[in-house]
């Protein structure tokens, strides 16, 4: 079977659509740092994605993530990344401090495009949580300060994210479309 591959500059990506596809498609990580533009999640991925398919010349997957704040009306959004390198986890509290409202969404937007004159296609997962001081390894990005139903992610149990998460969620919803009109088997072709 072909394997799909998942443009992304972020190895910790890689490991949890892994670890959530499960191996029903192969996805192949291609180590590269994309410009991003400004925009909204989906013209950001889309974007992204029209990118990797113009490098990679066929079927390709990348994946845009982001840190939203009800408070902040939904800044820092998909710009988090820039927001987590200048303040860290504990700048990013510090910014809700005069705000009584802590929640915040966790947004993955997955692009998918059969190549370079196709039309990008998205699939949106959401996780619902709160900005808390952080608790937990600091594996991965803001994962200590997201808490979700009482454990921030960097407590919670692997097994436990990826069946959850923001990521997880946006993965179902492509594996669902997978499913549906032999479109996995166009993708990877047969066994
Ligand atoms: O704690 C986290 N749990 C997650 O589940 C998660 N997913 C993404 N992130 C971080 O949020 C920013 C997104 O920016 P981003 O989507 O542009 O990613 P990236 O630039 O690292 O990779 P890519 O764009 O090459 O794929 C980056 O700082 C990522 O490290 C996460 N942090
Ligand atoms: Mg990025």
């Amino acid at each position: 079977m072909r394997a799909l591959k998942f443009v992304t500059g972020n190895p910790n990506k890689v490991i949890e659509v892994n670890a959530i596809l499960g191996g029903l498609i192969p996805v192949e990580p291609v180590a590269l740092d994309l410009p991003e533009i400004q925009g909204s999640l989906e013209e950001i991925a889309s974007d992204k994605c029209r990118r990797a398919a113009r490098i990679i010349n066929g079927p390709v997957i990348v994946e845009d993530s982001a840190l939203e704040f009800h408070a902040m009306n939904r800044l820092p959004g998909p710009y988090i990344k820039y927001f987590l390198e200048s303040l860290g986890n504990d700048g990013l509290n510090k910014l809700l401090h005069s705000h009584d409202d802590k929640s915040a969404d966790a947004v993955c937007t997955f692009a998918f495009s059969a190549g370079p004159e196709a039309e990008p296609l998205l699939f949106q997962g959401r996780l619902e949580g709160k900005i808390v001081p952080a608790r937990g390894p600091p594996v991965f990005g803001w994962e200590p300060i997201f808490e979700h139903k009482g454990e921030t992610l960097a407590e919670m149990a692997h097994d436990k994210k990826n069946k959850l998460s923001h990521r997880y969620q946006a993965l179902v919803k492509f594996q669902e479309w997978l499913a549906r009109d032999n479109n996995r088997l166009l993708i990877c072709g047969q066994e």
